[in-house]
């Protein structure tokens, strides 16, 4: 088996809201970078760790992370609706894997995702449908959440189920890092809210539509200087970035999830995907880290981030 991993954050507001032309030239080079990297490793099969937004996962059921046999992407943010190319035989031998080492992993047979997953394999892959793919949505916005150790697990074992595979295996992490955009919350919601945060009922195009207006305009907002949002934090997102670098994925064990949200934002978590995605390619054998960008875009509401990594 051959394995490498690329972390890339993701914005709904990229295209909508974005930063002068010289953040944007760097940020350009930067993912062009990891599409040479993507390219030149030509994996067989990617698996992608990627958060929700309330648009495939609600508290009737919220499970912490869950692999999916078979996924359709809903198109929010102008991300591309469809079936993802789920390999659904390697996606069961992982799910079988995972559970054979003893993280309690739930499986969906069909998982609705959003904009976290179709995101990465549009600018990494071209569209969701291009490469070989095994989904895992790994919890990142819906507290309460558990210790991070538990999704170092979770990627440990789906590292080490991958390894069996004998493929060109690539973990892709969708998300973070540091960033505190507007999305709902449960607790003290008002009741429509609440509903819909709990029952997922399909937003109306209108509601969609305003529901969206209301992201681009608090990136706007932001940008401006004018907002309540807890700021992209440089330091925290860069203290990630070294132990990644590092290989210092225990560290992680450490992190709280009040600590991270105090240091990072309300979407902080989302770099769970990213823990997860380094920790499988840890379980693969030593890694080094071939690239890595990072710069706090306030347009985008992100401490924005790509990185490459690969096998020793
Ligand atoms: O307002 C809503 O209902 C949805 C908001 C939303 O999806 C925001 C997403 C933000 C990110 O994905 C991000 O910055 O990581
Ligand atoms: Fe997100």
């Amino acid at each position: 088996m051959t394995a490498a991993a690329v972390g890339l954050s993701h914005s709904p507001l990229i295209g909508k809201n974005d930063p002068e032309a010289d953040v944007l030239a760097r940020v350009g080079k930067a993912v062009d970078g990891a599409k040479a990297f993507v390219r030149d490793f030509d994996p067989e099969l990617v698996v992608l760790y990627a958060p929700d937004h309330y648009n495939g996962f609600f508290y009737k059921e919220m499970p912490p992370f869950c692999l999916a046999t078979e996924a359709h992407a809903v198109g929010d943010f102008g991300s591309q609706a469809g079936p993802l190319s789920v390999d659904t035989d390697a996606a069961r031998a992982l799910a079988q894997g995972v559970l054979d080492r003893g993280v309690d992993l739930t499986v969906s047979a069909r998982m609705t995702v959003d904009h976290g997953f179709a995101q990465p394999l549009e600018v990494l892959f071209g569209g969701i449908d291009r490469v070989p793919v095994v989904p895992v949505f790994v919890n990142g916005v819906a507290t309460p959440l558990g210790p991070v150790s538990r999704i170092r697990a979770l990627g440990t074992a789906v590292g080490e189920a991958a390894a069996a595979l004998d493929r060109r295996v690539l973990f892709l992490a969708s998300g973070g890092l540091s960033h505190d955009p507007p999305v709902p919350v449960l607790d003290g919601a008002p009741p429509r809210v609440a509903d819909a945060l709990i029952e997922g009922r399909p937003p109306t195009p209108e509601q969609r539509a305003k529901g969206e207006q209301r992201v681009v305009q608090a990136g706007r907002d932001y940008a401006a200087g004018s907002t309540a949002m807890i700021p992209v934090n440089p330091a925290w997102d860069n203290r990630l970035l070294d132990h990644l670098e590092n290989g210092e994925l225990a560290e992680f064990d450490s992190w709280t999830v009040a600590g991270m949200a105090r240091e990072g934002g309300g979407s902080a978590h989302e770099v769970r995907s990213w823990i997860a995605a380094f920790a499988s390619l840890a379980a693969t054998g030593p890694y080094a880290m071939t690239s890595r960008f990072y710069e706090p875009i306030p347009a985008w509401i992100a401490g924005f981030a790509v990185a490459t990594a690969r096998e020793r």
